[in-house]
């Protein structure tokens, strides 16, 4: 298999250097994840230039925020971003997706299958997964706003580190929301990240980190 001509020109126009291995890896899931596409409404980025810019963009600037041998938790995968792509990045993390519409979860299955990763995925509320399972980071695009993330971890804040959200330009609105419901009550928020999105200068994306307050988010104050 080789780079598709499109997406390489994607990855230059954007600057972005990926070990061409990586590249190819990346491809093919794209490639999986558009045939499924035409079956179940999983994404409206069907160009390589709406990859990059925007799904392979937040996956990036995700990645290096992630420490060597973190479990993380996609929560809300959908169409796979940003847990998919993560996992091909940093293959020193373990990586599990949760979707709640089971017909979804089961493409995600089929497509971490046929790309050979190992990456668990669970046809499930990702909050629920909270009961049983332990994540070093929850990481989410797309899924919810901050005060229903942070109402969802509420209680299960033993079993999760941190939280690392990818939000748009809305999210000062979100987290003013947030703190009028007192949804970040004894919690920590930190933007992490931001970066330009797509072509438009004027739009930005960010990264928000969300920890418990006190000893037992110490290590991210
Ligand atoms: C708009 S899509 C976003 C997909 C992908 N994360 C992205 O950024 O393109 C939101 C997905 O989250 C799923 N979802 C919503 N709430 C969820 C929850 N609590 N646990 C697991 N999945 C959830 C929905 O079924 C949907 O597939």
């Amino acid at each position: 298999m080789s780079l598709d001509p499109d997406f390489a020109a994607a990855l230059a126009k954007h600057s972005m250097e990926i070990d061409e291995a990586i590249a190819l890896q990346l491809q093919q899931y794209v490639q999986v994840m558009w045939r499924w596409n035409e079956q179940l409404n999983l994404t409206r980025h069907t160009t390589w230039e709406l990859f990059v810019s925007r799904d392979l963009r937040d996956c990036l600037q995700l990645a290096v925020l992630l420490e060597e041998g973190e479990e993380v938790l996609d929560l809300g995968s959908g169409n796979g971003i940003p847990g998919i792509p993560l996992a091909i990045l940093r293959p020193d993390i373990e990586v599990s997706l949760a979707e709640s519409v089971a017909k979804r979860a089961k493409a995600l299955s089929e497509i971490v299958g046929e790309l050979g990763l190992p990456v668990a995925v669970y046809g499930a509320r990702g909050e629920d997964l909270l009961e049983d399972f332990r994540f070093s980071t929850i990481v989410s695009r797309a899924v919810g706003s901050i005060a229903k993330f942070c109402r969802w971890v509420e209680p299960h804040w033993a079993s999760v580190d941190r939280l690392l959200l990818v939000k748009g330009p809305k999210w000062v609105e979100e987290r003013g929301d947030a703190r009028h419901l007192g949804a970040l009550a004894n919690l920590q928020l930190r933007r992490v990240a931001t970066y330009p999105l797509g072509d438009e200068e004027s739009s930005e994306g960010v990264i928000l980190q969300i920890w418990p307050s006190g000893a037992r988010g110490k290590r991210f104050d």
